[in-house]
């Protein structure tokens, strides 16, 4: 992890910085802790006990903190995410009324139910999407995810890109003994298909706590499994994105790495997260959070939830801290958090 020096607080109508002077510009929201898949890096097989309704935000909450975080926040792109956001009732209704307010707007699904809804997701004003897709063989999907679903998420994908969605990104997290020999093979089939592959290393986050470095499949076994097949020319990041790219010489595919663990991206990070029952996180990781929801129903006012929002922005600490012995991992496991 980069090391970041602290600075004082910013004064009110600044943007949205933190002690080490990042400033936060994308806001990811889960929509809901459901899903109907089970990954095993995600959760058990028996799913989570899930967030009663009454707790989740309506879309009329969610709207208002969208407001605030780009009115008054400086946050430019909205992503969302879940648990499965497909899952939302209403989507492309609150769809177009979070892409009425102007920022990018991005969600990450695993595709179930994408062939139904990605055109209007498209008309609603939705701008790309990322679809999670561990490996290409029906029977292997179904051991990961549980479910014998992979021809909805193959669909779904062809869907997405018939509707302009753009770009499409696949997302594979490779689990040794798993998936882990088909790097290759997702590579070349998003790139026959016009889909752009990333890989993501694991992370401490499932809800069994299950975790193990080792299964991980860290960053430098993908590139030098796909560089002896392919030669890789680094691209780069795009701004703070977590992923870190290589064209395949000659062609136009690019693929994108997400190294949390081995290569931590948390000195440039520019993230904040709200999750579906309306708590504010300013880390992936983080142990506390910050009840945006309670402000929304005791009749706060904009101010108020501002200045919630930057105080806890500015209490962010410097970045995960897997694999030293300060590591916590939170309570809310990735499904529950929105990834
Ligand atoms: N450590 C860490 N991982 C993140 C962060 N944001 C996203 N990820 C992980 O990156 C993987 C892909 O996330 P996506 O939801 O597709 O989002 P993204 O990669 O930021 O999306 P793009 O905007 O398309 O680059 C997931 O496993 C996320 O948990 C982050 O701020 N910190
Ligand atoms: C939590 S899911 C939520 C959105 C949607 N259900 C999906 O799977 O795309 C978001 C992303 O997190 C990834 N993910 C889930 N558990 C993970 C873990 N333990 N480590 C790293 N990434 C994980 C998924 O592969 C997916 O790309
Ligand atoms: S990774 Fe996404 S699709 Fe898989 S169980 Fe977790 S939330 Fe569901
Ligand atoms: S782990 Fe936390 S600080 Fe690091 S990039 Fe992710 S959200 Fe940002």
């Amino acid at each position: 992890m980069a090391r970041l020096a602290p600075r004082t607080e910013q004064p009110h109508g600044s943007p949205l910085v933190d002690r080490y002077g990042r400033i936060h510009t994308d806001l990811r929201i889960s929509l809901t802790d459901r899903c109907n898949l089970r990954c095993t890096y995600c959760m058990p097989a028996e799913g989570l006990s899930w967030l009663p309704k009454p707790e989740l935000l309506t879309d009329a909450e969610l709207l208002r903190l969208a407001r605030i975080a780009v009115t008054r926040l400086g946050i430019r792109t909205l992503r969302l995410t879940g648990g499965e956001p497909l899952l939302r009732r209403g989507l492309p209704g609150l769809i177009a009324e979070l892409a009425a307010l102007g920022p990018e707007l991005s969600l990450t699904t695993n595709g179930i139910g994408l062939a139904r809804t990605a055109a209007d997701l498209k008309a609603a004003g939705l701008h790309r999407v990322n679809v999670s897709l561990d490996t290409l063989r029906p029977e292997r999907y179904a051991e990961i995810t549980r479910r014998d679903r992979i021809h909805d998420v193959f669909a779904g994908l062809a869907a997405a890109r018939a509707a302009g969605l753009d770009p499409v990104k696949i997302n594979a997290v490779p689990v040794r003994g798993v998936n882990d020999d088909e790097l290759v093979d997702l590579v070349d089939f998003a790139a026959r298909h016009g889909y752009r592959m990333r890989f993501i290393e694991s992370m401490p986050l499932d809800a069994q706590g299950a975790w193990e470095r080792d299964r991980m499949i860290t960053a430098d076994e993908i590139l030098d499994v796909l560089g002896r097949r392919h030669r890789l020319v680094p691209v780069g990041r795009h701004a703070n994105a977590p992923a870190e790219e290589w064209r395949i010489a000659g062609t136009d595919t690019v693929v994108g790495v997400i190294a949390s663990v081995t290569r931590p991206f948390c000195g440039g990070c520019d993230r904040v997260r709200l999750t579906a029952d309306g708590q504010l996180r300013n880390c992936l990781f983080a142990t506390t959070e910050s009840d945006l929801r309670a402000l929304l129903r005791d009749g706060s006012d904009d101010d108020r939830i501002e200045a919630a929002w930057r105080v806890t922005v500015a209490r962010k600490g410097p970045g995960h801290a897997i694999g030293t012995a300060d590591f916590v991992r939170p309570d809310r496991p990735m499904s529950a958090i929105g990834g």
